[in-house]
């Protein structure tokens, strides 16, 4: 059966990118995955001060908020890089907390999709037709990790 998740408050919540587990990548702690990935558009860029205040943001709400704000200077090879970014994020936060790392791994070789109603590029969208990369990274972390 697949796995459909979404809010951090509902079932499989800890695969959400807004679960509250942190990660320590590039020299820095991370509050959550999405803060990570939010300040990560700035690298390089004009807008990179913009960084800090990402990963101080209070929630993940937040700092998505700040990072989809359209009037700053995302870097120009975002769509390229985005899924590097994600992968390493996710992966770094399954290694780093046992629990949910357990509940990843019970899920055996189910799918797992991201319930998203309006992400058609990490889930799968109001109609279910989205192309899940949040998903498909989550499977191929479990692959790896199974087989550290
Ligand atoms: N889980 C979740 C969301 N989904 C997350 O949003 C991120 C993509 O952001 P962007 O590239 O700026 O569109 C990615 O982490 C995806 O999993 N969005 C939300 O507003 N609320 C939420 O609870």
């Amino acid at each position: 059966m697949t796995i459909y998740f979404y809010k951090v408050s509902d079932p499989y919540g800890c695969f959400s990118n807004f679960s509250p587990h942190s990660i320590d990548l590039g020299g820095r702690n991370w509050q959550t995955v999405e803060h990570y990935y939010q300040a990560h558009k700035f690298l390089g860029t004009t807008d990179e001060p913009l960084m800090v205040a990402i990963r101080n943001a209070p929630t993940p709400e937040e700092a998505a908020q700040l990072g989809r704000d359209l009037a700053r200077t995302c870097r120009p090879d975002w769509p390229l890089v985005k899924t590097v970014v994600m992968r390493e994020a996710v992966l770094t936060k399954f290694l780093t907390h046992a629990d949910i790392q357990q509940i990843l791994l019970a899920t055996g070789d189910e799918s797992i999709v991201e319930d998203s109603p309006r992400d058609y590029f990490w889930g799968c969208g109001l109609d279910k037709t989205g192309q899940n990369h949040l998903g498909q990274i989550l499977m191929s972390v479990r692959e790896e990790i199974r087989h550290r």
